[in-house]
């Protein structure tokens, strides 16, 4: 049975917001209603932070009215006290759902060491394949390494790792991650289709990226690698709040439009006080697959320069190569089909210097973000 906005509108239009009569529907707390083709049902409910104790117990309500609808098979319901548009910083956590364990949002999830961030000022520079190689790399050394594909804008995790299929829904809300070469994964590519996750403001990434950070069954994990989406913007700063994050690595083009964004990258990341691990450069130089010569297209050594202008690590270059992108591209990467070659050995010694950072850094408590 096909699940409609609304229908969802009419059943929180029986949810009371406060004695005076306001609904839920009518009050102007509610963020965009989304229904995702599997009947799943998201949305948020605007509050100031003071309310939050009683705002809960309309959360809870709301979720009851639109579970009972025929055809529902999730609910997502959040309490936010960031508008649309953006202006207000979450102020408080809300209070601890009474099914989940009773910490604040930006306690550290349970089981995972180390949460890091592959973040790049920019789209399109190769973060996510940074990130799933980065991560290959990290289980090659032996840890336990999930991949959250956080990119609202553009999951390509699900592509990248040749992953079909949808995560099954286990216990109460929480979803079993999907696995692929060693490596546990979650994107919202399973959850939701591009179009659905487009149109998002502020609240509902920052919701969806919670959910993924907690309401997933990722077992014991050293590493959680996060593909972050491009850009400095609310989802950034919203995965610093959701979670303590050990570090930032930033995927930059040599480019020095590309270096611009990166550069805000690692600003962006520092005013969250959270370390920068390094910059890595991709598509540095360019491998002609016929006869092997390099050419620097897009320039060379532009990301190493910034790293030391700006004080952090450099992780290494990547070349810009057919192998690379076409291994990318059909769901084959690199470091899991050609583990001995150099490519592959480039992203082993990033997750080399990785892990040594890693071990040096302890577990960091998420710093409180001030939207300016
Ligand atoms: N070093 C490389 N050599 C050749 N192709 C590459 C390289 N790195 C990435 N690519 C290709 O570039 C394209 C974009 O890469 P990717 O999806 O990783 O970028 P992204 O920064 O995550 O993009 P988006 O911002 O859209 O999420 C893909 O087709 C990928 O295969």
């Amino acid at each position: 049975m096909t699940v409609t906005r609304e229908r969802v509108m009419q059943a929180l239009a029986e949810v009371a917001v406060d004695a005076g009569g306001a609904t839920l529907a009518d009050s102007g707390r509610l963020s965009e209603v989304l229904v995702d083709e599997s009947g799943r049902v998201m949305f948020s409910i605007f509050i100031d932070p003071p309310e939050a104790p009683v705002m809960e117990n309309v959360r809870l309500a709301a979720e009851k009215a639109v579970r009972a609808i025929a055809g529902v098979t999730g609910v997502f319901a959040t309490l936010t006290a960031e508008r649309e548009g953006g202006t207000t910083a979450p102020a408080t956590p809300p209070p601890p759902r009474p099914h989940a364990p009773k910490q604040p949002k930006t306690q550290r999830i349970p089981g995972v060491g180390h949460v890091i961030a592959v973040a790049s000022g920019k789209g399109g520079v190769g973060k996510s394949t940074t990130a799933v190689n980065l991560a290959l790399g990290l289980h090659s050394l032996g840890l336990r390494v999930g991949l959250l594909d956080a990119d609202i804008y553009g999951p390509s995790v699900p592509k990248l790792l040749g992953i079909h299929g949808k995560p099954k829904l286990l216990e109460g809300r929480i979803l079993e991650p999907m696995e692929a070469y060693g490596l546990k994964v979650m994107s919202i590519g399973f959850l939701v289709d591009e179009e659905a996750a487009m149109i998002w403001r502020g609240p509902m990434v920052m919701s969806a990226i919670t959910q993924m950070l907690r309401e997933v069954a990722w077992g014991d994990l050293d590493v959680l690698v996060v593909d972050m989406p491009p850009g400095t913007g609310d989802a950034q700063l919203t995965m610093a709040q959701a979670t303590p994050l050990a570090g930032a690595i930033i995927v930059s083009t040599p480019q020095d439009l590309a270096l611009i964004d990166a550069r805000r990258g690692v600003s962006m990341f520092r005013r969250v006080e959270i370390p920068i691990l390094g910059i890595v450069e991709n598509m540095a130089t360019f491998i002609c697959p016929h006869c092997g010569t390099a050419s620097d297209i897009f320039g060379h050594g532009g990301a190493r320069h910034e790293a030391e202008r700006l004080g952090v690590p450099f992780l290494g270059e990547v070349p810009l190569t057919m192998s690379i992108r076409e291994s990318s591209d059909a769901g084959r990467p690199v470091v899991a089909l050609e583990p001995d070659s150099p490519h592959a050995a480039i992203y082993k010694s990033m997750a080399q210097q990785v892990q040594t950072a890693l071990a040096g850094a302890g577990t960091r408590a998420a710093p409180r973000i001030v939207i300016e």
